[in-house]
């Protein structure tokens, strides 16, 4: 069932502490995306800015199309674990994402003057794999690109504020 949008729970406010450049609500230079179920599937609108252009002004710039598709399948992976053991995100145990894989054919121009949608479905899953599959709008409905984000469940090293590398650096 649709929620509307008062009573939507946003999966990165439960991500505390989330410096990503996409999804985290924690980064002010960042994009900031939220992301919320309706019903099986994971959505996320995003109003581009006019400085998220291609060349051509009223044109999207696929690498910002490509991080909120990278972000919004990561974040619905997550979102998905927590659900599966019945859990907010979040709550208790903390579960973590990273991705392996992103794959994003750009099919058609997508404007730049309104929201954009991406949809999400879970196509694969595993203890530690899940795909989701992702359409994206541009604001008039035209589907402008389809993806897919391969997300690895990673351990609580990637969460550290201070860094992932040292973490790598002593176990080599
Ligand atoms: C204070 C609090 C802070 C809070 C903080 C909150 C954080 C809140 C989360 C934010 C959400 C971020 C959203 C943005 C997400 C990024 O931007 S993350 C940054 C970009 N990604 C990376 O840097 C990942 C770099 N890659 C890696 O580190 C490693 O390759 C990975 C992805 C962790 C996988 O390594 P691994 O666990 O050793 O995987 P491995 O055992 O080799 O393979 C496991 C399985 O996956 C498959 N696989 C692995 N890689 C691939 C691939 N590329 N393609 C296809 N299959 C693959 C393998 O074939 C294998 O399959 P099975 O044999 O099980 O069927």
């Amino acid at each position: 069932m649709s929620q509307s949008e008062l009573e939507r729970t946003y999966f990165q406010d439960g991500l505390h502490g989330n410096h990503c450049y996409g999804c985290g609500a924690w980064n002010d230079k960042g994009l900031q995306i939220k992301s919320f179920w309706d019903g099986d599937e994971s959505v996320c609108i995003y109003q581009p800015k006019p400085h998220h252009s291609a060349m051509p002004p009223d044109v999207m710039n696929g690498g910002t199309i490509a991080a909120i598709i990278d972000c919004h399948g990561v974040c619905s992976a997550i979102a998905d674990a927590y659900r599966t053991e019945g859990r907010e995100v979040g709550d208790g145990e903390k579960i973590w994402y990273a991705t392996a894989s992103l794959t994003v054919n750009y099919r058609k121009p997508t404007r730049i003057d309104g929201p954009v949608t991406a949809r999400a479905r879970l196509t694969e899953k595993t203890d530690k794999k899940t795909m989701f599959e992702v359409d994206f709008f541009s604001h008039d409905g035209v589907l402008t690109c389809d993806a897919s984000v391969l997300s690895l469940r990673v351990p609580s090293e990637w969460a550290d504020p201070t860094g992932l590398f040292k973490h790598i650096d002593s176990n080599s």
